[in-house]
């Protein structure tokens, strides 16, 4: 198979790169450009010395029509204007942005304040949370790669959410990213010497994955009340680690909770249920398209607190764009993604 990546030289960019080197179905990865056509990618990244040696391609539509797959991990924004002409003609289209997620359209201009996709394509689009959407997934033209954030936050609610177990009222999300989630631009969020020695909280009330939380557990669960959900960048390059506490629906216990979880991801190859996890963190699934989940209840206050990790570009971002491309081309799930988290 032949797929063409556009933003690749960004982190999303680089890790499709990454992992579909080591996917024994895809015979050739081209790489295209808004800014930088004909630089040897090597040349400009030299980890790829030997590996991935040819030129950044001119964005053009007639061309990226002859590809199997076309991977976008273009900003918002751009995407939409990116992927929208090769709807139906060819490339089964797969973006990393948030520009086909939000299926209300005026939701998309008020929380990312840019001009929204066009309506028919926004219809089309499915959303890629491959563990709750495999069968529309399968059928898909254009996925809707789910955020960074909402992949841990959803892999760890939507079961409890769907089965009632937890009072969403009264659910807060408390999320925490490393630097590359903003991407490799340079302004002042990112800064080495703002970023270093600091925690700091960011979008307050403000982030744009809530309405995509909220679109979800109504799409898979049910509707919810609003939810509070807050962000804040520590300083590590990679990972994620949301901690929602809610209170349990009256008569529910820890182990139902427990149960819940498992039974949903039983069979699935990346999602695990950590037993007796006193202490644990974005170590355990680094590099890897792993979201590890954990619930406690604390008896004292019946609030269950329900944590998740991933690595925010593999199961956050370019990992689960792979695993949907698996899903949707009817291979093995994991092709491209068996890599071991790095611990240490
Ligand atoms: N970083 C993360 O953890 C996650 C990111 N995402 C989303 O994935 C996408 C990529 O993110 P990330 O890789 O971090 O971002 P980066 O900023 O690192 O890279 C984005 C790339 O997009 C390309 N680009 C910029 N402007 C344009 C344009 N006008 N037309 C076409 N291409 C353009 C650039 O490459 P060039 O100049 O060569 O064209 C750039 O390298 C974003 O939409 C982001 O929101 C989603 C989940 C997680
Ligand atoms: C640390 C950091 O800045 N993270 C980004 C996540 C970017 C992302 O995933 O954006 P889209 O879902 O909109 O594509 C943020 O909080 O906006």
């Amino acid at each position: 198979m032949k797929v063409g990546i556009i933003g690749a030289s960004g982190y999303g960019g680089l890790e499709l790169i990454r992992l579909l080197h080591s996917h024994p179905e895809i015979k050739k990865i081209e790489l295209f450009t808004s800014s930088e056509e004909g630089t040897v990618f090597s040349h400009k990244y030299s980890h790829l010395m030997n590996i991935i040696d040819q030129p950044l391609q001119k964005i053009e539509h007639e061309t990226l029509a002859n590809y199997d797959v076309i991977f976008s991990s273009a900003p918002a924004g751009v995407a939409s204007q990116l992927l929208a002409p090769l709807l139906g003609i060819g490339p089964m289209l797969i973006d990393l942005s948030g520009d086909f997620r939000l299926k209300d359209l005026s939701s998309y201009e008020q929380w990312y304040k840019k001009t929204p996709a066009p309506a028919h394509a926004v219809e089309q689009s499915v959303y890629g949370l491959t563990e709750w959407n495999r069968e529309a997934i399968q059928q898909a033209a254009l996925i809707a790669n789910p955020g960074c954030y909402p992949t841990a936050v959803l892999l760890a609610l939507l079961p409890l959410v769907k089965e009632n177990l937890i009072d969403v009222s009264h659910l807060v999300i408390d999320a925490k990213s490393g630097v590359s989630g903003a991407g490799n631009g340079l302004n002042r969020m990112t800064h080495y010497s703002e970023t270093n020695e600091n925690t700091a909280i960011y979008k307050i009330n403000e982030h744009q994955h809530i309405p995509e939380i909220e679109q979800a557990f109504s799409m898979f669960a049910q509707d919810t009340p609003p939810i509070t959900f807050n962000t804040h960048l520590v300083p590590m390059t990679r990972g994620i680690i949301a901690t929602s506490y809610a209170p349990v629906k009256e008569g529910v216990t820890e182990a139902q909770l427990v149960q819940c979880l498992e039974e949903k991801y039983a069979e699935e190859p990346f999602v695990r249920v950590l037993h007796e996890a006193s202490k644990f963190g974005t170590n355990q699934v680094y590099g890897s398209n792993y979201c590890d989940l954990h619930v406690k209840v604390d008896p004292r206050t019946n609030r269950a607190t329900i944590v998740s990790v991933i690595d925010n570009l593999v199961k956050g971002a370019a990992g689960q764009a792979i695993q949907n491309m698996n899903v949707q081309f009817g291979f093995e799930e994991t092709f491209g993604l068996t890599h071991v988290p790095a611990f240490i």
